[in-house]
This record gives C-alpha cells, structure tokens and sequence, in this order.
C-alpha cells in the first residue's frame, strides 16, 4: 500500500480543560478526497488550523510527504506542498482575478524566477496565474475585480490561489460555505475535476456534496475521529448516525 501524503499521529490539543484534539490519527492517501466531518465545535477548523501551522498542538506529529511539520513555520508548510482556501473569502476585492492569483504565484515563485528581467518574470508570473485561473474555469474573468466575481466565482478564484503554488495537498476548507444551490452545483463539478490531479482533504457541512466527492470520509466528534471509511462505510456506521448523522438526516 502506497504511503499516506498526511499523516496524523496522536495529535492532541487542549484550551483550558476542553481537549478540542483529543488523540487525532488520520491518513490521507495520495490521489484521495478525504472529507473530515462533524457538529459544530467538534474541532474540524482546529484540526485544519494544526496541519496548516496556525496552531500548535500540545502533542502528536503532523507528517507530510514522509516528513515531520509539527513545528514548521505556515510559509515552509506552502513551500513543502500544502495549500489551504478559508472559510472566509480572502481575496482582494479591489484587484483583477489575475493579479490576486498572480500575488499566490509571486509568493511561491519568487526564487524560481528572479533570475528573469522584471518584463519577463512578469510575463511568467502572469502565465501561470492564467493557467490557474484556466484550472478553475475563470480565465475568461481574469481581468474582472474580484469583487465583482459572484461569490461561486470567487470561491473558485480561491481556489485558483491555491492551485497557483503549485500544492501537493489541498486543505478546503468548508468550500461550499454561502453558496446557492446553483452554485453548489458547479462548485462541486469543478472540485470533481480537481480530484484527478489532487490530493484534498476537505472539511465540509454540505453532507450531499460530501458524499458526492469523497473517497474517504472521518468523522470527528469532541476532537476525536470516531469512524473513517468509505462513504458507505459512513453512512451505514450505527455509531456514526447516532452521534452526528441522525441530526442531518432525520
Ligand atoms: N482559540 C481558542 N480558544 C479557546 N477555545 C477555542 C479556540 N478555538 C476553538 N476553540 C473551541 O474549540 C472547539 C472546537 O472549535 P472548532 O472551531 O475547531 O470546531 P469546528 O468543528 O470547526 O466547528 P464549526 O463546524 O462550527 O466551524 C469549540 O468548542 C471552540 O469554542
């Protein structure tokens, strides 16, 4: 069996007396969706926020590609291949789809390309912007403000952002956030083609969509992961459906 691109040993974290990760192991495998759901408050952003580096786990190891990142810095962790998109819109509004995009590729590409004269390493960090964009289905838009996108389109502009340095894990999180059906709808055609050439973990509240997209599914609950398996798996898990399930789908 192929080796697991994340891999998550342990990992513990508590505020005050509440363990928010309680003891957290988790494989995502290379070229899987894995969705990581459950209720409010059961840790998922938290979770997200320790394999990004934004929080520091009291415990545990974050493995990446066969390397320890516990303690790497978030701009290493890019560096080394992992990519996020927020819960909350994070473009600039006041600048062009591409020029948010070509920021991303500035950020990762600014030692491949500084050996280029200004005129082309801008041509360069504009092509690869447009490519990401062109990955998203935006290309025709990349002259458009981002606040002028609609909000399925800059959660798509996000993604290309995230595309942009060039990831070898993708965290999504909750992607689908404030979107209407329509929207829903394209945004999940669009994460179905990503998934043949990305690895993603996704953290998501739309159960539809989640079914729709993952191979894998954990279910976390108080900071613990209580079930993985197959969508199938998932649903038909009675401790799974008591815990968190049964909620959604009556
Ligand atoms: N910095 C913090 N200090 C104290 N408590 C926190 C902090 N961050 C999160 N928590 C608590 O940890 C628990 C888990 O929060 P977290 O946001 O990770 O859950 P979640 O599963 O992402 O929730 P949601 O689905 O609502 O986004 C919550 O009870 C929250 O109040």
């Amino acid at each position: 069996m192929a080796d697991a691109l994340l891999r998550l040993v342990d990992l513990r974290k508590h505020y005050g007396g509440l363990a928010v990760t309680d003891g957290v192991c988790l494989d995502v495998m290379p070229g899987e969706i894995h969705a990581v759901i459950g209720p409010n408050g059961a840790g998922k952003t938290t979770l997200i926020h320790e394999i990004t580096g934004i929080v520091a786990p009291d415990s545990g190891r974050v493995v990446f590609a066969g390397r320890d990142i516990t303690r790497l810095s978030l701009p290493r962790r890019v560096r080394a291949g992992l990519a996020r998109t927020f819960q909350i819109t994070s473009v600039v509004a006041g600048f062009t789809a591409l020029d948010n995009v070509a920021l991303a590729v500035q950020a990762r590409g600014g030692s491949s390309f500084r050996f280029l004269r200004p005129a082309s390493s801008e041509r360069a960090t504009n092509e690869a912007a447009l490519a990401a964009l062109a990955e998203v289905g935006l290309a025709d838009r990349a002259a458009i403000p981002a606040g002028a996108l609609s909000h399925g389109e800059k959660r798509a502009l996000e993604l290309a952002i995230a595309l942009a340095t060039k990831p070898r894990l993708l965290l999504l999180d909750e992607p689908l956030a404030g979107a209407g059906p329509e929207e829903t709808e394209r945004l999940i055609a669009l994460l179905t083609r990503l998934k043949s050439t990305y690895t993603i973990l996704l953290v998501e509240h739309d159960m539809q969509a989640v079914f729709a997209l993952a191979d894998r599914v954990s279910v976390l609950v108080y900071g613990r992961v209580i079930a993985t398996g197959t969508v199938a798996e998932i649903r038909g898990d009675p401790a799974v459906r008591a815990a968190y399930l049964g909620e959604d789908e009556g």
